[in-house]
């Protein structure tokens, strides 16, 4: 029919999502040769070697054609050339292309042969290499109906109870991808084994003559005791939704555990005050996020973000983290000043991955701190170089838009420098102001601090609260912001400790810091002391409210 296919296609995304499963099921399916082949098996220290390597696999694929050929890790000897990549590897780069190359015009004599390369860091890859695999598949982090499909399959053979829920579960995994989950059902397996087993053990006499088991060695009896538990009848020993879930506690997602973006720890239990922040952020993130169908249904159409705006130290990081928890959406921050670079194009190249990144942990919320230093207003003094990186913002925010699952939290201390389109409607349409708490917002604040702090490991009483409540109404707490009262019940707890260490001295005649005796509370005195110490560190409010 005329119609071109590609011979190369790249697969990418996290690690654990699925790439190397996915070219065997297709090899499975098509019926072709299937050559599997890891990157590094490739490479050898002998001069000439690895090339030769490279050669020969490429003409055996296409000796067996029609073959698919899988080259997991390819960035393992695919890298960019120009990163101090020298010699040996530029020569591999080169022998690939070649490779690639030799395969196009072998098509054209009615050998098919496609490449199939998977990687989870595509931007490292050399762009010679790049360009020749004309389709890219971002497998990304799997969404939720992904990972109830998952979870479904991977318990396929498995024998369950009645009350779990596929979809319940996939709620509970948000960051997990394909192994991570292969893991938690793997748990479940263990989690259910272990329930069985104590079951079994207490009804061991039942089931086999006494003496076989008090005779048999403890190895063996674990052996018995595990046969026993096969052959059972499965409806003693079905997977109930409990042991998944006490399964996925047990798992830590791989993006976890290797710094990529996750749904923060951050919730509304941390936050003081700030409650009309949260219902506008409830009405223009939050709700969106989670139920979509019921925004469109009223033609509400999502903005990409918002711009959080204030003094520094009211919790604009908070609020955002605590979005992302609440909407279960994966959190990527970044600082604007870090995506500057002095090389040319390197910034924006850095803005398109951040988005690109952020559209694979859909859904997920970018949190530009700092944003004025990455969207300075557009004027006269204005490097080219930067008039770039705020239109490359500006163009991602644009395609963010319907349903991609991605939105922008911008946080700055300087709305008042801030280029004006990005705040379009569309675009961070809606500003949210989050100013300097009221006294009582402030004795909202500090007992939050308090609970989620001190409070966590010593509970709280009425005659704390009472003190807190003092202490965040004292006049020398006028202007504080949350922050200012974070360091207030650092100075307190700090000078408490002294105390204590004072008074055991004292009682003891014994010198040094160590082995109190007592266990320390803070008392009035101690807040004393700190409000002395701490002054508010917002020294200009009345620019803030200027700007207001
Ligand atoms: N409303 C609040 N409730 C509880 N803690 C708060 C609140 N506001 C600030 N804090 C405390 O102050 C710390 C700093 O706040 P945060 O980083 O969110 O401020 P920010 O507005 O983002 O500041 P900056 O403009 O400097 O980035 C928080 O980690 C928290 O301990």
């Amino acid at each position: 029919m005329g119609y071109r296919y590609d011979n190369g296609v790249l697969l990418h995304g996290p690690s654990g999502c699925g790439k190397t499963t996915l070219a065997h099921a297709v090899a499975g399916s098509v019926g072709a040769s299937f050559i599997p082949i890891s990157a590094t098996s490739i490479v050898s220290g002998t001069s000439g070697e690895s090339e030769k390597n490279i050669r020969d696999l490429f003409d055996e694929a296409i000796r067996v054609a029609p073959c698919l050929l899988f080259i997991d890790e390819i960035d393992a000897i695919a890298g960019k050339r120009d990163s101090a990549n020298k010699g040996m590897e530029s020569r591999i780069v080169s022998e690939i292309m070649n490779g690639m190359d030799r395969i196009k015009q072998n098509t054209d004599l009615g050998k098919n042969v496609v490449v199939l390369a998977a990687t989870n860091r595509p931007e490292a890859l050399d762009q010679s290499i790049r360009r020749r695999f004309g389709t890219e598949i971002d497998m990304g982090m799997p969404n939720e109906a992904a990972r109830e499909q998952i979870l479904r399959s991977l318990s396929r053979d498995l024998s369950l109870a009645d009350d779990v829920n596929f979809k319940e579960l996939a709620k509970l995994t948000p960051g997990y991808v394909g192994s991570d989950l292969q893991y938690v059902v793997k748990a479940a397996v263990s989690e259910s084994f272990r329930g069985s087993l104590d079951d079994l053990l207490t009804k061991a006499g039942s089931l086999r003559d006494p003496t076989e088991l008090s005779d048999a060695s403890p190895a063996q009896r674990e052996w018995l005791l595990l046969e026993d538990h096969r052959q059972a009848s499965w409806g003693e020993s079905r997977i109930t939704a409990d042991q998944f879930k006490t399964a996925i506690s047990r798992v830590q997602p791989a993006s976890k555990r290797e710094g990529f973006s996750t749904i923060p720890d951050t919730t509304w239990s941390h936050v003081g005050a700030l409650s009309d922040v949260r219902k506008k952020l409830e009405m223009s993130i939050i709700g969106p996020i989670k139920d979509p169908e019921l925004f469109t249904k009223v033609g509400i159409k999502p903005a990409a973000g918002i711009l959080l705006w204030g003094p520094p130290g009211c919790g604009k990081t908070l609020v955002a983290k605590a979005v992302a928890n609440e909407s279960k959406a994966n959190f990527i921050s970044i600082k604007g000043p870090e995506l500057l670079n002095k090389y040319v194009g390197e910034s924006e190249r850095a803005v398109r991955q951040l988005f690109a990144r952020a559209k694979s942990s859909a859904p997920c919320i970018l949190f530009f701190d700092e944003m004025d230093a990455l969207v300075p207003k557009r004027d006269d003094s204005l490097s080219d170089a930067s008039a770039r990186v705020v239109n490359t913002l500006l163009t991602e925010l644009d395609g963010v838009g319907d349903r991609s699952g991605i939105y922008v939290i911008g946080a700055t201390n300087r709305p008042d420098i801030i280029d004006e389109a990005i705040r379009r409607p569309g675009r961070l349409g809606t500003s949210i102001y989050v100013g300097l708490p009221s006294a009582e917002d402030r004795v909202d604040i500090l007992k939050t601090l308090y609970r989620n702090t001190i409070g966590m490991a010593r509970g709280q009483t009425a005659a704390n609260i009472a003190e807190l409540e003092k202490v965040a109404m004292d006049m020398r707490c006028t202007g504080f912001s949350g922050a200012d009262l974070g360091n207030l019940m650092q100075a307190a707890a700090q000078a408490c400790l002294e105390r204590a260490y004072l008074h055991q001295q004292q009682a003891q005649g014994s010198s040094g810091m160590d082995g109190i005796e007592v266990d320390p509370v803070i008392e009035i005195g101690d807040w004393e002391v700190a409000l002395k110490e701490v002054k508010p560190s917002v020294k200009d409010i009345g620019v803030y409210e200027d700007i207001r």
